[in-house]
């Protein structure tokens, strides 16, 4: 699929989608990434019928994204949220039930505002919520009507770590329920927790898209903690480097001496499965060294995104 906003007068335009060409399987948890203006708020859009592709076709649970009864399955929160603020949420839930020919159902728009966390602000003007607020009551309307394709575009953006917490309940429950989710997030680890399928989206074209731990394989890493008194020199021979200093990496300060972790005696080591790993582990205890620890490494969708589309600026992360 192609699509190229044209300029006024017909001066030219500019390709935001450049070939892309994407599925999404029914039933995944599929997020989207990529650095600002690669195109992911345009293809949604696209998705939603309402950017129409200026080249290629876009499918969407069977159907075209222009016909109502498909546009009646899809549940969408828009990344801004234009909500009346001198009303209350359980008439602006009516109000688009209504406008998606939903039948009136007070008792359940009720039951979906205790479901996104809003139940004790059911009397209070919209205009008074906090961001957070807006955003579970925005989520609130995107569920209505048990959608099959929920569409979020930063569904977690301003709501606090709580807040995340209950959102990813409530999005994990609707994907148990065989509803396909499609995520738009800058909030990668948000992304990486309630995603199964990933794509990376540059200037306009998918680079990179499969399951999670597929893109994160390859860069497998381990870090493995040795009781004190092992040869460095033994270890480094069996592939282990030691590690950054922990406390420096928890306290953010600037990166030291890698020394700092073969004091503490912690060592990666690169193993793409587990016979590579054991197989390292096996040469490293047979120079003398005890493990006391191991722990899985692998590559974050941070280091896969970075991996992607480089590490210049403009990287969503
Ligand atoms: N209505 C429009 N007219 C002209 N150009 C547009 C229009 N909408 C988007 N673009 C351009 O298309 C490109 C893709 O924009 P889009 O908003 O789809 O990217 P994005 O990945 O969602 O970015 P962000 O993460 O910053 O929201 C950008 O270069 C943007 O400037």
């Amino acid at each position: 699929m192609r699509k190229t906003y044209h300029r006024a007068f017909g001066r030219g335009g500019h390709e935001a989608l450049r070939g892309m060409d994407l599925l999404v399987p029914s039933g995944s948890a599929f997020g989207l990434i990529g650095p600002n203006g690669a195109g992911k708020t345009t293809f949604i859009k696209s998705v939603l019928g309402i950017v129409r592709p200026t080249a290629g076709t876009v499918r969407v649970l069977g159907g075209s994204p222009e016909d109502p009864a498909i546009r009646a399955r899809i549940g969408y929160l828009p990344e801004r949220l234009h909500l009346p603020g001198t009303w209350k949420a359980p008439a602006f839930l009516a109000t688009v039930a209504r406008l998606k020919r939903l039948k009136p159902d007070a008792p359940a728009h009720l039951r979906l505002l205790e479901r996104v966390g809003l139940s004790d602000a059911v009397d209070r003007k919209i205009g008074g919520y906090s961001k957070g607020m807006r955003q579970r009551l925005g989520l609130a309307a995107a569920l209505l009507g048990d959608p099959s394709l929920l569409v979020l575009d930063e569904p977690t953006d301003g709501i606090d770590p709580m807040g995340r917490l209950e959102v990813r309940r409530i999005l994990q429950e609707e994907v148990r329920r065989g509803v396909t989710l499609f995520l738009n997030s800058h909030l990668l680890a948000e992304t990486e927790r309630v995603c199964d399928r990933v794509a990376i989206l540059a200037d306009g074209r998918v680079l990179r898209e499969g399951r999670l731990e597929e893109l994160a394989r390859g860069g497998a890493k381990w870090r493995v903690r040795f009781a004190p008194g092992v040869e460095t020199s033994a270890l480094a021979a069996a592939g282990f480097v030691p590690a950054e200093s922990e406390a420096r990496i928890s306290t953010g300060t600037p990166p030291g001496l890698a020394a700092d972790g073969a004091r503490e005696g912690v060592y990666l080591v690169e193993a793409t499965d587990v016979a590579v790993l054991n197989a390292a582990l096996d040469r490293a205890r047979a120079s003398g060294a005890l493990l006391m620890e191991l722990r899985r490494e692998g590559a974050d969708l941070e280091a896969v995104l970075l991996g992607a589309v480089g590490s210049g600026p403009g990287v969503a992360a």
